[in-house]
């Protein structure tokens, strides 16, 4: 189902271009790269996969991990939180374990569910998003943009070109 045809979680949009993600995500890279040497980067599938190659580039880092949850349906609600895929024993033991100099990525932190079971996992990690609402933002070390809780984000890997009817015609139909 497209987020038009469903009923959407928040009645405010904020669309992000390929252009502005990238320009976000190494302004992420830019403010992580004052906090040492990064080890590993666990990131949340499917979400975290790009901002984490963005900032894998910028600050060269070569082990990429990755821990899958997911819990949104249909763009509409959000279920149960379902581990997908664990972190490895080889990259939650380096450093002397619970994911110390290890860099957790995702795009975004909402409720904060999420980040809530990715930290349990790994304690001593830094997590950092892009984007954070409220909710979730206590749980976020690191964070480029703070959106009102009522927003959804749009992603470009969501989206595509469409017309657009003109501003005349909108509500006249
Ligand atoms: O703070 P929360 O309320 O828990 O929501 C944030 C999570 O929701 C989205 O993932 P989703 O579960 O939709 O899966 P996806 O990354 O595969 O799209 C997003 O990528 C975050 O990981
Ligand atoms: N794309 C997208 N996924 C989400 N998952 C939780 N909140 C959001 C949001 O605002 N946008
Ligand atoms: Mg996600």
């Amino acid at each position: 189902m497209s987020p038009q045809e469903a009923q959407p979680l928040a009645p405010k949009a904020f669309p992000v271009s390929w252009d502005q993600f990238h320009r976000d995500a190494r302004a992420l890279a830019w403010r992580l790269a004052g906090h040492g040497e990064w080890k590993a980067i666990v990131c949340i599938t499917r979400g975290g996969l790009v901002p984490a190659a963005i900032v894998a580039r910028e600050l060269n880092i070569r082990i990429i991990e990755t821990v899958g949850i997911a819990s949104y349906h249909d763009y509409t609600s959000q279920g149960e939180l379902q581990v997908i895929k664990e972190v490895s024993r080889e990259v939650v033991a380096l450093e002397g374990g619970e994911g110390a100099g290890v860099l957790i990525i995702d795009d975004l932190v909402d409720t904060g569910k999420t980040a809530r079971i990715v930290r349990d996992m790994l304690p001593k990690a830094h997590f950092a998003t892009v984007y954070a609402k409220p909710k979730g933002r206590p749980l976020v070390d690191t964070f480029i943009t703070e959106v009102s809780q009522d927003t959804w984000i749009y992603f470009p890997w969501d989206m595509g070109f469409a017309f657009q009817p003109p501003i005349s015609r909108q509500g006249n139909d």
